[in-house]
């Protein structure tokens, strides 16, 4: 089985081809002519710049020769090769663009959000070295495709470079040393781009905090608590810090690139100019025709060009490895991922026994401590679970293992005897329902965001209509200007929700299913006031009941208000990741100085108070 790969884990330059590869033969499925196009049409142009410089050579010669026929026809056939070098020139620019657009939005842009969206747990985003990379991949498609583009002109821009040299060594073969000279200036500027890279790539961390800073200050949610609590000139400063500490590292990678770029060109220019003085010595000796002065001058200035070119498709090339580095570390990661045993049984169709914790513990990468430490419990098939404990005891991290985002580090988890993880996540997850406390916010129409929670019946109207019943939202669903058409956005000409009402959709959209065998409510009412909270649970008490008599679903609260822990079978009272009690109400408030019993005491008397 591959490992995922590791924060520091370099991908292999020849990874780089099999990229283009890929690319290239995505590019020929997506648009065949336009792909063709960019093979022929940089060969023609090489054809051109041959053609136009022997042609001015005939041209030059004839007419010294007085051989005016000749010398016309010349001259015709070296016009005609220039303006198609330019016409090729601008089809070449047109059709590139087109053709990288097209491959980078149909069929690459899709991909790297697939493998965002798509992979089966959520570590990925949580974990900095996955985020970095995604900092500098996103919106990058474009420049990735650009790159296969881009060697290929270099390819082209090798060849003009030959043919040219080629030319001028029928002039004089010590002319073919300026090749060495043309080579300098892409080794130069590759120095620089590659510092440009280093750069980047190490200053990732610093630009994406000033970039989540940035949305932090401008975001209308958290620019309540900013202004009340004064924190915006402090957020503007750590933000201004962060920037700084990410472009100056990048500012002074450009000025070394920029310096690289300066000696590279300052050393082809000085063989230029002693190869057109050679040319113009020999001439002058009478070795030579002044037609091969003209083409050593056109061949000469093409070189430039090709070199110029080449240059530039090798940096297009090279910034782009910033790009295809960690754009192929983040797929090594997503096959990586998949290729991990997913579980091929399926989920049963309902549960007998329930769902077993034996021994399980949970370390969430990079943290110091485990979030959940050795838990073993059984949760009986058709039971109301309720998890409590204070902040960070691991609730959350218990149900999100149950939804088997995690694997345990340590332990199993068992659905019916089968170990979770040979279960197939996709089926486990079809019989899974869920509402979190951060729940999403789909900006769709609100219809379109409860049926979300069941994708196949995503426009059954009714089926939507009992999750908002169950979700004792009807009320605000009829006060919406179009029920569920309404657009869930001010920006998309909707309205915008308050907590309260997103949680109620969030709410909705996991009451979607009918019959789950998990059914998970991670403080779903946290957001709402204490009539709708108690209403709901009501509600999903009774649902729970009655799924759990079709299903023997298991119902798993998440809650810090123990008043609606009273009516579970089983409440889990958690502490710094680790199972301190288990229990029905009535036993855990008997037990002589039991944490439950505690925290029960203490929020009852603050509620009587
Ligand atoms: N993505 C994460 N990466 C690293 N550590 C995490 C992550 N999520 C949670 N933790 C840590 O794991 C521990 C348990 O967190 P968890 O969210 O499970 O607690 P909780 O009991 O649900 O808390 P709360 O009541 O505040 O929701 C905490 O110490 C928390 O800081």
């Amino acid at each position: 089985m591959t490992e995922r790969p590791a924060a520091g884990d370099a991908v292999p330059r020849r990874r780089y081809f099999s990229l283009w590869f890929e690319l290239l033969r995505l590019s020929w499925r997506r648009a065949p002519w336009l792909t063709a196009c960019q093979f022929v049409i940089p060969a023609l142009m090489v054809a051109a710049v041959a053609g136009s410089a022997l042609a001015l050579r005939g041209a030059v010669d004839s007419a010294l020769r007085g051989a005016g026929g000749p010398a016309v026809a010349w001259a015709v056939g070296a016009g005609l090769a220039g303006t198609a070098l330019m016409v090729l020139g601008a089809f070449d620019i047109n059709t590139a663009g087109i053709l990288i657009g097209k491959v980078a939005v149909l069929d690459v842009n899709p991909r790297v959000y697939g493998d965002i969206a798509t992979l089966e747990g959520l570590e990925h985003l949580e974990r900095t070295d996955y985020l970095d990379r995604l900092t500098v991949v996103r919106n990058s498609a474009w420049e990735s495709v650009l790159s296969l583009w881009s060697a290929n002109g270099v390819l082209f821009a090798v060849l003009e470079l030959v043919v040219t040299l080629f030319l001028l060594g029928t002039v004089n073969p010590y002319l073919l040393l300026l090749l060495v000279f043309a080579a300098l200036p892409l080794w130069f500027d590759q120095r620089g781009t590659r510092a440009i890279i280093r750069a980047e790539t190490a200053t990732a961390a610093p630009f994406r905090l000033q970039r989540e800073l940035f949305d932090l200050g401008t975001d209308a949610a958290a620019g309540k608590e900013i202004r009340v609590s004064g924190a915006g000139a402090e957020l503007a400063r750590r933000q201004a810090a962060a920037w700084n500490e990410a472009m100056a590292g990048r500012y002074r990678a450009r000025l070394a690139a920029a310096l690289w770029k300066l000696g590279g060109w300052s050393v082809f220019t000085l063989g230029f100019g002693a190869g057109l003085a050679l040319i113009v010595v020999q001439v002058r000796r009478g070795d030579g025709s002044p037609g091969d002065i003209v083409l050593a001058i056109t061949v000469a200035a093409s070189l430039r060009q090709s070199v110029f070119t080449g240059v530039h498709y090798t940096t297009n090339v090279a910034r782009a490895g910033r790009l295809i580095e960690p754009y192929l570390w983040l797929r090594d990661y997503a096959a990586a991922a998949r290729a991990e045993d997913p579980g091929t049984r399926p989920a049963p169709e309902r549960l007998r026994e329930g769902i077993t914790l034996d021994n399980v513990s949970y370390r969430y990468p990079g943290a110091a401590r485990p979030a959940l430490d050795g838990v073993s419990v059984h949760l009986p098939a058709g039971s109301v679970v309720a998890l409590v404990g204070e902040y960070g005891s691991g609730k959350t991290t218990l149900v999100k293992l149950l939804c088997k985002f995690y694997r345990p580090s340590g332990g199993t988890v068992s659905i019916d005897g089968t170990d979770l993880a040979e279960l197939d996540t996709e089926l486990w997850r079809a019989w899974s329902s869920a509402a979190f406390q951060d729940f999403g916010r789909f900006r769709t129409t609100l219809g379109e965001s409860i049926g979300l929670g069941d994708l196949p019946h995503a426009r059954d109207v009714r089926r939507i209509r009992r999750a908002v019943a169950a979700a004792d939202a009807g009320a605000f669903v009829a006060a919406l200007p179009d029920g569920l058409d309404t657009e869930l956005s001010r920006r998309f000409g909707g309205v915008d929700l308050s907590e309260g009402q997103w949680q109620k959709v969030a709410l909705a959209r996991a009451s979607m299913r009918p019959g789950p065998l998990l059914f998970v409510l991670d403080e779903p009412t946290a957001s709402l006031d204490a009539s709708s909270e108690q209403q709901i649970f009501e509600r999903y008490m009774a649902r729970a009941r009655e799924i759990a008599a079709r299903t023997g679903a298991v119902t798993v609260i998440v809650t810090h208000r123990f008043s609606t822990a009273t009516g579970a079978d089983l409440i889990l009272t958690l502490e710094r990741g680790r199972l301190v009690e288990a229990g029905t109400h009535d036993e855990l408030v008997a037990l002589e100085g039991g944490r439950y019993a505690d925290l029960y005491g203490i929020q009852a008397a603050a509620y009587s108070a």
